[in-house]
């Protein structure tokens, strides 16, 4: 066995140096040929070329790949060693393909075998291939040096099924600053949502830690490959909840070699196009309202105004309205620009409703706005007294300014104002509110899809703004009315959108149901997925963390752990002026564990996450305090919010103030909870004082007590 073991690796040596001595020269070759600047096109495309194989060679070339996979293909007499890696890489001579882009449809079986003896198959272009797989094996490259090899499955062995032992070892590892990519280890489960046909809406429900956010991002590169010719990277586009998640997911897609990428959030990328027309209200108002402690917060009921006014029967409402102005927008009277030329109001309506009736509502104002002033001129050519057309010219220009008032050029925000006001179904208090709010010419989130939605009305969508795939993350907290807007801006309905209900934090704007966006697109073109295992945290932390889940009294669905066992979740009772002193012990404790390079302190509001910074802060530790309009993800020890830390993972997490008080028995706190303990991958900590929260009470067998250190 010790001797299978030594030649395999040295087998992989062997392969390893020949691979990337071919990659060292491809690169140094291309290194050599200058970059081109000059305005021939040709050149032009042919340094692109260059450039994105340097670009490919240059990822290649420390970790050349990850995976061998060895397949005999029906009518084949012997199986060839497939190298799966991230890009795909060619011996210039030979033509041979010495790795396989993970992507590619061969690749596939990498990820789909789950073993026994039974024949493997793919999609490929000339249709379903098939064979029997003879070997699965898991290499770790680092800096072109061989770290392990490891058999997952050989045909005939003891060991049928595929292990996780690769996966599991991948898992352990403790995390740096940012997410990474997961090409090595992507399970089943997650490949068949990556290689999705495009022209889909994919709504992935998936529990915290099941690598929703890890396999979107792998999704676009796999959709970028697959579909090369039709597709580009800069008519893409990431929703993300806020700056600092967008910089802490920012190394995936260039590690998986895609850029160009456009990454925002839904408020930015609203503002943007409604020319900052508006101003939003800080939304640091409505978080703490919604996110203070106890009896401070508003009842949640489906009148809440971003449940409201993100629902799909506004936008139908405000349809008709829409539909109303546009039947009365040109008005019954006639156009006289002097006496004897007078253009009738039905021609008028003709040009507006017929000819031009394909064009947006701005455009068509203006083309008949055009027209007139085309008619006026020919009428003028009639007037044979030169004295006459020149007093014409210059009275009949005036009439049409006049007359143009009747069809005044409103903006959609002026549109949108009349609108609410007219509202014949929007609850009294938040029509009044708003009303309020809008004199002021500030809008809240949920009025950022309305406008948009008459906007485009107006306006119409430009070509160049239209997406090939859209990527929405955190989808629970986004309203139905925001997803129908980006629907109309997005080619042939391809979404990938994806959130978990059971962190439905924002359920005051958010969805209850994925149903809710469903139903925009109808069967044919969606398609939902579950993902339920959880891949993040120890098995400790996960059950724990269900037990929350479960004591939020609403409907759930538990994450599945992968077997990985760590140290038992620890709740800590402690004394009121033993507070601060036990929570810097803690820190100190966690950071100087070998496993946790990133820890953070989760404090239930702004205020207290504040006060905790300052704390650790003078008693010398080097904290990022992360607050609402955080923007870069700095690693290291973080002190935050309990709301803003979804999306995030920690090795070490330490919940401060786990009481009855700021964790009450109820579903929103259930949510909050189970979001701050589901960041943890390592270790997870919980401290209290005064009588512990009933959403972790009684858990006795599950948890360790005693670890704190002493002082
Ligand atoms: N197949 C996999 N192999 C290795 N690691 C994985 C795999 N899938 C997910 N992970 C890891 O699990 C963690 C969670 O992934 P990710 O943040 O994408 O999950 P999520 O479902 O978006 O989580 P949440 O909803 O809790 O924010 C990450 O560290 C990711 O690298």
């Amino acid at each position: 066995m010790e001797e299978e073991i030594q030649s395999a690796y040295q087998q992989e040596l062997q392969r390893l140096e020949q691979t990337a001595a071919e990659i060292d020269s491809q690169l140094q070759t291309l290194q050599n040929i200058p970059r081109y600047y000059g305005d021939d096109l040709t050149e032009q495309v042919l340094d692109n070329i260059r450039e994105s194989q340097r670009h490919a060679l240059a990822i290649a070339g420390p970790e050349p790949y990850f995976g061998r996979l060895d397949f005999e293909e029906e009518g084949k007499d012997a199986p060839a060693p497939l190298y799966i890696g991230k890009v795909g890489v060619e011996n210039i001579d030979t033509g041979e393909l010495l790795v396989i882009d993970w992507r590619a449809p061969v690749a596939s079986m990498y990820y789909s075998f789950t073993g026994g003896e039974d024949a493997a198959s793919y999609d490929s272009p000339d249709g379903v291939i098939q064979g029997l797989i003879y070997l699965k094996r898991n290499l770790v490259i680092r800096k072109q040096i061989l770290q392990r090899v490891v058999d997952a499955y050989e045909r005939g062995g003891e060991n049928l099924a595929v292990t996780d032992e690769f996966l599991l070892y991948r898992l352990s590892e403790n995390k740096d600053n940012k997410l990474r990519d997961i090409v090595s280890t992507i399970q089943e489960e997650q490949d068949k949502i990556i290689r999705s046909a495009k022209n889909l809406a994919l709504v992935i429900q998936g529990v915290a830690g099941s690598g929703k956010t890890t396999v979107a991002l792998h999704r676009l590169a796999f959709l970028l490959y697959q579909y090369r010719e039709n597709i580009r990277a800069e008519r893409m586009i990431i929703f993300a909840p806020n700056s600092m998640f967008l910089d802490y997911i920012s190394s995936v897609l260039p590690e998986l070699g895609v850029g160009g990428i456009q990454q925002t959030t839904f408020t930015d990328w609203a503002l943007e196009l409604l020319d900052h027309e508006i101003q939003l209200t800080d939304p640091a108002d409505r978080l703490s309202e919604w996110f203070g402690i106890g009896a401070k917060r508003p009842v949640l009921t489906d009148d809440a105004p971003g449940r409201w006014k993100g629902r799909l029967s506004f936008l139908h409402e405000l349809d008709e309205q829409l539909h109303h102005y546009e039947k009365t927008f040109v008005p019954e009277v006639d156009f006289t620009a002097w006496e004897g030329a007078t253009l009738r109001y039905q021609t008028m309506q003709e040009w507006f409703y017929t000819e031009y009736k394909h064009y947006p509502l701005a455009k068509r104002r203006d083309r008949v706005h055009a027209r007139i002033k085309r008619w006026m001129a020919m009428e003028l050519d009639k007037v044979w007294e030169v004295h006459l057309r020149k007093d014409f010219k210059k009275s009949g220009s005036a009439k049409l300014r006049t007359f143009f008032k009747h069809w005044p050029a409103q903006t959609q925000f002026q549109l949108y104002k009349q609108f609410v006001a007219n509202s014949q179904t929007m609850p009294e208090a938040l029509q009044q509110s708003s009303v309020k709010l809008f004199k002021k010419k500030r809008v809240e989130l949920e009025d950022l899809a309305p406008l948009l939605y008459i906007r485009d009305r107006l306006h119409g969508i430009e070509s160049n703004d239209v997406f090939d795939h859209t990527v929405i993350d955190e989808a629970q907290d986004f309203s139905p009315f925001q997803v129908a807007v980006l629907k109309e801006r997005t080619r042939s309905d391809s979404f990938t959108i994806l959130g978990d209900l059971s962190q439905g934090i924002h359920a005051y704007q958010g969805i209850r149901d994925w149903n809710e966006f469903l139903s925009l697109f109808g069967e044919e073109a969606s398609g939902f997925f579950r993902l339920d295992r959880s891949y993040r945290s120890t098995m400790e932390i996960i059950h724990f963390a269900n037990v929350i889940l479960e004591r939020s009294g609403e409907p759930v669905t538990l994450a599945k752990p992968v077997f990985r066992s760590g140290e038992k979740v620890v709740v800590h009772a402690v004394a009121p002026d033993q507070r601060l002193e036990t929570i810097t012990r803690s820190v100190a404790h966690l950071l100087q564990s070998g496993d946790s390079s990133t820890v953070a302190v989760i404090a239930r509001t702004d205020d207290e996450a504040r006060i905790l910074h300052e704390h650790l802060t003078t008693a010398g530790f080097e904290a990022t305090l992360i607050h609402s309009g955080q923007r870069q993800y700095r690693g290291g020890l973080s002190v935050l919010p309990i709301y803003l830390s979804k999306g995030l993972e920690f090795d070490a997490v330490l919940l401060t103030d786990v009481d009855e008080t700021r964790y009450e028995l109820t579903p929103q706190d259930a949510k909050l909870l189970y979001v701050g303990c589901t960041r943890a991958l390592h270790h997870l900590w919980l401290l209290h004082t005064g009588v512990v929260s009933p959403l972790i009470a009684d858990l006795s067998d599950e948890i360790d007590t005693n670890v704190l250190p002493s002082s």
